[in-house]
């Protein structure tokens, strides 16, 4: 039966690159205002299974379905026009603009439908989405670096920054991939700390991460996908009992 709380139905997706079964027989269910966490071994497919729910990669087959309209075949800005932002691993900023201006346009391209050059000479007749950028700022407490270029940031506040630049778009679903890769513990925390104050306004949340102490001081779900295949799915409890999930993972090297 449908569980009417699944707000992201991936249903029976594989995809292959040549000879490699990169997802096999994937079914993920994301249920509105979780925070559900991919885990897995390096090479296991999660970047591959973000890449097929954000558009940039068409499954071989199966679908992928967001709040009842069906993803497959749709372009990654009309994905993101439903409601689908995506923090990247890498962030995708404007270096030489101002940390502001870098939050402003994203609200700009969504309200625009796409992003124009000419927004850029726009920016400052922009007040409203102005003032919401700077809330945004304040928000993931990166206020008083709003006038630098975004170029100079660490690369924790640069995360942070793009962050802002996906609240910004108000999204139903965020996608994180990464979201403390290469950061301090320090920078960890507060950012741990960020996203469970998204939570808390019930914003729904997949996320991949490597780190264990951010996984299970986040997730409500965690799917565990080994070679490909999802091998364990379910609270952080019943994954850290599950022995297979001991086996291919979390007894590793990781
Ligand atoms: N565009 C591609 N063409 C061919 N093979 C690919 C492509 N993208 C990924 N792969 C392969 O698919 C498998 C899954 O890769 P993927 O990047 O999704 O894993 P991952 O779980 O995200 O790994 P990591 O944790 O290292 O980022 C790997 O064997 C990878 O080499």
């Amino acid at each position: 039966m449908t569980n009417p709380n699944v707000v992201l139905h991936v249903a029976d997706v594989h995809k292959r690159f040549g000879g490699l079964h990169a997802l096999a027989d994937i079914d993920l269910q994301v249920e509105e205002g979780q925070t559900h966490a991919i885990i897995g071994p390096n090479g296991a497919g999660k970047s591959t299974l973000l890449n097929v729910i954000i558009g940039k990669l068409a499954p071989t087959s199966g679908t992928v379905v967001f709040d009842g309209a069906i993803l497959t075949g749709r372009k990654p800005f009309e994905i993101n026009q439903l409601g689908i932002a995506r923090v990247f691993q890498t962030p995708e900023i404007f270096s030489d603009l101002s940390v502001l201006h870098n939050v402003m346009i994203p609200a700009l391209a969504k309200r625009d439908g796409a992003f124009k050059l000419n927004m850029l000479r726009a920016l400052d007749s922009e007040t409203g989405i102005r003032a919401e950028a700077q809330d945004m700022l304040e928000d993931v407490g990166m206020t008083s670096s709003r006038d630098m270029a975004a170029g100079s940031l660490s690369r924790g506040d640069k995360r942070r920054m793009e962050l802002a630049m996906c609240l910004i778009q108000h999204p139903r679903l965020l996608l994180l991939d990464e979201p403390t890769a290469g950061m301090s513990r320090h920078d960890t925390n507060t950012t741990i700390e960020l996203l469970k104050k998204i939570k808390s306004r019930g914003m729904t949340k997949v996320i991949i991460e490597h780190d264990m102490h951010v996984v299970f001081s986040l997730a409500d779900k965690i799917s565990v996908l080994a070679q490909g295949r999802i091998i364990a799915d379910g609270t952080p409890d019943q994954v850290r009992g599950n022995p297979k999930v001991q086996e291919a993972y979390l007894g590793g090297t990781h």
